[in-house]
């Protein structure tokens, strides 16, 4: 599904990302884990267009992924979630995946203008392709209230609807479970599972919960200070001392995500 090869993303002096190769299959769920600082973000940033890599290659289902603006990739079926949550805040629930559907409507500018025919066909499209997945995700009961009264866990999940209302092949989540409690980390973990089963779409995750991480996951990547330092499957990763030794080798990393951040936890 995705390649990415010998990706380099180096910002002045620094060097984010270092020569990172890495294939995610269809129909997948992949992690990609390390401490503070390793490159993680970085790395989603390249794959979505955020930044363009200094070096390297990403390909999504063959087509070159680089040098396409973070609209054309989204068009070309990558979506993402954000560390911090993005919303609009002061749009209700359906509108905010109505705007996540829009990417794959046929109505122009003009027609939203003109209030024609095919603006109005695309709209209430949007309207059912947002009432679909408020029930996917569970948040029927939220549709007409306004994303900035959800509760955390659910601002979470209305995130992940809208990147889903772009229909895409990939969905990259950057850190879906951060701040939620163990219930709504075990929703989430079968939320996830259903996206890949029930709609197709290959899921790769930046998570510092390394329980969910290393239930979930059937394939992870390590990076630490931008190069990877590890991947395997779950098992492999967690008994890999060069993976332990960049978590629990950093005092910092350790003591800031406590033992729930440490592979073995
Ligand atoms: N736009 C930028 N300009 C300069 N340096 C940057 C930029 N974005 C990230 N960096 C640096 O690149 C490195 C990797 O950062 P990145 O945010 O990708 O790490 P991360 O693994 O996602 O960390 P965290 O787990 O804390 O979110 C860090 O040293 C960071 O300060």
């Amino acid at each position: 599904m995705l390649e990415v090869q010998n990706v380099t993303k180096i910002f002045g002096g620094l060097t984010a990302v270092n020569d990172v190769t890495m294939n995610i299959p269809d129909r997948s769920i992949i992690s990609v884990i390390g401490p503070n600082g390793a490159g993680k973000t970085t790395f989603f940033n390249m794959i979505t267009g955020i930044y363009t890599p200094t070096k390297g290659t990403i390909r999504l289902a063959g087509r070159e992924m680089v040098g396409l603006r973070p609209d054309q990739v989204v068009e070309a079926g990558i979506a993402r979630t954000f560390q911090n949550i993005r919303l609009f805040s002061t749009m209700s629930s359906e509108e905010n995946i109505m705007v996540g559907r829009h990417v794959r409507l046929k109505s122009t500018f003009i027609d939203a203008v003109l209030h024609t025919k095919r603006f109005h066909q695309s709209e209430a499209e949007a309207r059912e392709a947002a009432r679909v997945m408020l029930d996917f995700v569970g948040l029927s009961k939220w549709r007409n209230e306004l994303a900035t009264n959800l509760p955390y866990g659910d601002q979470r999940k209305l995130e992940i609807a809208r990147a889903l209302a772009t229909t895409p092949k990939l969905v990259l989540l950057d850190e879906p479970a951060a701040g939620m409690n163990p219930r709504e980390t075990e929703d989430l973990k079968a939320l996830i599972r259903r996206i890949r089963d029930d709609l197709g779409v290959t899921v790769c995750l930046i998570e510092h919960d390394m329980r969910l991480v290393m239930t979930l996951s059937e394939y992870i990547t390590v990076l630490d200070y931008g190069s990877k330092i590890s991947e395997g499957l779950p098992h492999q990763v967690r008994n890999d001392p060069r993976v332990m030794e960049a978590y629990l080798g950093r005092g910092a990393a350790a003591g800031e995500y406590g033992k729930e951040a440490t592979p073995n936890a």
